[in-house]
């Protein structure tokens, strides 16, 4: 069976249980993350943990956000840990995600618009006017400029970031929930089946699948509910 376009945030307190997570979730998808939580905690180390021996896509979510040299530097320093994915902030602004882009050429930049946490009166008091589809897509646009392949949004927003960057550029959005589970801290989330029917890439679902019963099966069943969304 054909893993499914899911990034399984491994969100975990140490590395035994985040290896665990994604040997047991690796045969359903085709990717896992690793955020600031494990990165800070282990290091590098943690990139070869959960890779493993299956060779599975590593997107690293550092979120990089800061004057452009020290982004560079943080890029390459990273880049030799071969991750798929690494992320920086889109609003570092354009010579920041160059910076990212050519520290790193060999892995796709993902440039993190509005965080999937954020809701519209949230916006408003950090002092973005409007709603949040347009400040993504003002982000999204800036950042594909910038040379950014990649770009993370909301569910919400897929639908019109598509039509703002065209078919080349590859859509992550976490903010998923399955029907009927906790949004949690997420404010702009929607379902894994209706993220992937807008034009979603790669679907980032954490807690829904890690902190099940049983992360393997879960993972499982929403990658063979995506397979009906979008037979192959
Ligand atoms: O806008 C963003 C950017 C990144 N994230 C990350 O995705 C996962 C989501 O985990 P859940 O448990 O499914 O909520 C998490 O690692 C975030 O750091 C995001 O949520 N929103």
């Amino acid at each position: 069976m054909t893993p499914a376009p899911i990034a399984v945030a491994l969100d975990a307190p140490d590395l035994e249980t985040a290896a665990r997570w994604a040997a047991l979730v690796t045969p359903h998808v085709t990717t896992v993350k690793i955020g600031l939580e494990l990165y800070l905690r282990y290091g590098p180390d943690v990139i070869a943990s959960v890779r493993g021996a299956s060779g599975v896509q590593v997107f690293l979510d550092l979120k990089l956000h800061d004057i452009p040299n020290t982004v560079a530097g943080a890029a390459k320093a990273v880049s030799r840990l071969r991750p798929a994915i690494l992320t920086v902030h889109a609003a570092g602004g354009p010579a920041m995600i160059r910076a990212a882009v050519e520290a790193a050429p060999d892995t796709q930049i993902a440039a993190v618009t509005v965080l999937t946490s954020l809701s519209e009166a949230d916006l408003s008091r950090i002092g973005l006017a409007g709603p949040a589809s347009d400040a993504v897509r003002r982000l999204a646009a800036l950042s594909v400029e910038s040379g950014a392949t990649a770009l993370v949004c909301s569910p919400h927003e897929v639908v019109d970031v598509r039509s703002e960057v065209g078919p080349g550029i590859t859509l992550i959005t976490p903010g998923v929930r399955p029907a009927g589970a906790d949004s949690q801290d997420q404010a702009r989330v929607a379902t894994p089946e209706q993220a992937l029917a807008d034009g979603a890439d790669l679907l980032v679902i954490g807690r829904p699948i890690t902190a099940s019963p049983d992360p393997g099966a879960t993972a499982a069943a929403i990658a063979s509910s995506l397979r009906r969304t979008i037979p192959s």
